[in-house]
Parts: structure tokens; sequence; C-alpha cells
């Protein structure tokens, strides 16, 4: 096998990796929102507000001290969470309106 051909098998080998831990994040997203789904319908029956910024700031607190333990960039941490939270307040508003309707 020469030099080319087995750079092309660590690539499919890599890549099969990458496809596992991708389902695997869609997986645990999807279970994650099974749950923030349950809060939001809790939060819109008993009018409590969809974001709750101290909670938020605990989370970004231990996610940024869990990635620099594992090697993970905490700015891309802390943007990730960011980014789930928003949805998921946005989900909450959304409930929120409906239970309202
Ligand atoms: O813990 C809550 O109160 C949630 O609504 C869940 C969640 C989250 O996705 O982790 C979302 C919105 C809040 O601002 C804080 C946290």
């Amino acid at each position: 096998m020469d030099d080319v051909e087995r750079a092309r098998q660590i690539l499919a080998e890599e890549r099969q990796s990458i496809d596992n831990i991708d389902a695997a994040l869609v997986n645990l997203l999807a279970e994650r929102f099974r749950h923030t789904q349950r809060v939001g319908r809790l939060k819109a029956e008993h009018g409590l507000p969809p974001a709750d910024p101290a909670r938020e700031q605990d989370q970004v607190a231990r996610l940024k001290a869990l990635a620099k333990e594992s090697g993970l960039d905490p700015v891309f941490a802390e943007a990730f969470l960011r980014f789930i939270v928003t949805e998921v307040i946005r989900h909450h508003e959304q409930l929120r309106r409906d239970d309202g309707a």
C-alpha cells in the first residue's frame, strides 16, 4: 500500500469516527430538548419566566471548567451552550404563548 492509499484509509476511519460522534451528539441533543420541553411546559403552566440568567451563569462556568479539563476551547463551549439555550428559550416562549392562547 502506498502512502496516499494509507492516507485515504486513515481518512475513511477518522470519518467513520466523526459520523458516530455526530450521531451521538444528535441523539443527546434530542434527549436534552425532550427535558427542556418538559421544563418549558412546567414554566408555562406556573407562570415562571422562560429564561433564568443565574442558572445560565452557573451552567457556563461549569461547562467552561469541563471544557478546559477536556482540552476543548472554553470560548467555543460557552458559545455552543448559548446557541442551544437561545433555542430552548425560544421554545419556552412559544409554549407560554400556546398556554395563554
Ligand atoms: O433550567 C431552566 O430553567 C431551563 O429552562 C433550561 C435552560 C437550559 O436549556 O439549560 C434554558 C433556559 C434557561 O435560561 C436556563 C436553562
